[in-house]
């Protein structure tokens, strides 16, 4: 992992205006996560999820691994460095994707594919998430993979989640304010929402495709539902319940499953946050 000095250079690097601004300046500028010469929020933040997924893939991956590859933003930073492994140190890995960008990820850094019919089980998944809370449980499918990310982490020895700091939450809702994903059938997606919010309470919305006319199409040729929920509950409870109603694919809530998050910080460091029960 490279030192805070390091990181901090390379994010003032990203921002010219703060080249030519005393070094006390840029750092509070950094400091309050915006600059008002540009957008660096966003460097930042891509630097914290450069930070994050280097330290996962660096502690988690050896020789003869077979990798889940998670799927979102965070995930291109941890191939990066997982191609970068293998072709460094000659290292025998097999990737299993979690989505379809997960896969045109993995062929585009040369990286050995298969899938579950091969490799039933994983040694480690590595993946994004949406929000994480304090006993480490997730929401994800922000990007609507929510549904094989879950099958290929069920499957591995160990699920390791890479985030930037964005994502650190006490409980889920204080920073992730898009709810829960929840993957439908298409048929049934107004029944669902409607036993949702009867039972729950809060909103579903059904999330629309943004450079298509009509609703988003998951890899799984369903629908997904936002719920946006109002209030903490018992997370395991609501995921069961929700799974049981006729319709629902699955849910993108991820309990009991990651045993350790690494967080990407602003100050450039990586903080980890490992499961109690794992
Ligand atoms: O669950 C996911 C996709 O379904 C992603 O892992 C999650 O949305 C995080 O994405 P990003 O790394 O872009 O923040």
């Amino acid at each position: 992992i490279r030192g805070p000095l390091v990181v901090t250079m390379s994010m003032a690097n990203a921002c010219v205006a703060r080249l030519f601004y005393p070094i006390g300046l840029a750092a509070r500028l950094s400091n309050t996560n915006s600059c008002r010469f540009c957008d660096c929020s966003t460097t930042m933040a891509e630097e914290a999820k450069k930070l994050a997924a280097y330290a996962a893939v660096n502690n988690h991956i050896q020789h003869n691994h077979v990798v889940g590859v998670g799927s979102g933003s965070t995930i291109v930073y941890a191939v990066d460095r997982l191609a970068e492994r293998v072709r460094q140190e000659k290292l025998n890995i097999v990737c299993i994707p979690t989505s379809f960008q997960a896969r045109q990820l993995v062929l585009q850094n040369g990286l050995c594919l298969s899938d579950l019919d091969r490799y039933p089980e994983l040694d480690v998944v590595i993946d994004g998430a949406d929000e994480v809370d304090a006993s480490l449980t997730l929401i994800k499918g922000g990007g609507g993979c929510l549904t094989q990310e879950k099958i290929v982490a069920g499957c591995a020895k160990q699920f390791i989640v890479i985030a930037d700091y964005r994502k650190d939450s006490k409980m889920l809702g204080q920073q992730w304010k898009k709810g829960v994903p929840v993957e439908v059938i298409p048929m049934a997606h107004v029944p669902v929402s409607r036993a949702i919010v009867r039972r729950f309470g809060g909103e579903v919305v059904l999330r629309m495709a943004v450079s298509k006319a009509g609703p988003v199409v998951t890899d799984n040729s369903n629908f997904i539902l936002d719920w946006k929920f109002e209030c903490a509950q018992n997370w395991k409870e609501v995921n069961t319940a929700i799974k049981m109603i006729p319709g629902v694919v699955e849910t993108g809530l991820f309990v009991d499953m990651a045993k350790r998050v690494y967080f990407g910080m602003q100050d450039g460091s990586v903080k980890t946050r490992d499961c109690p029960i794992h």
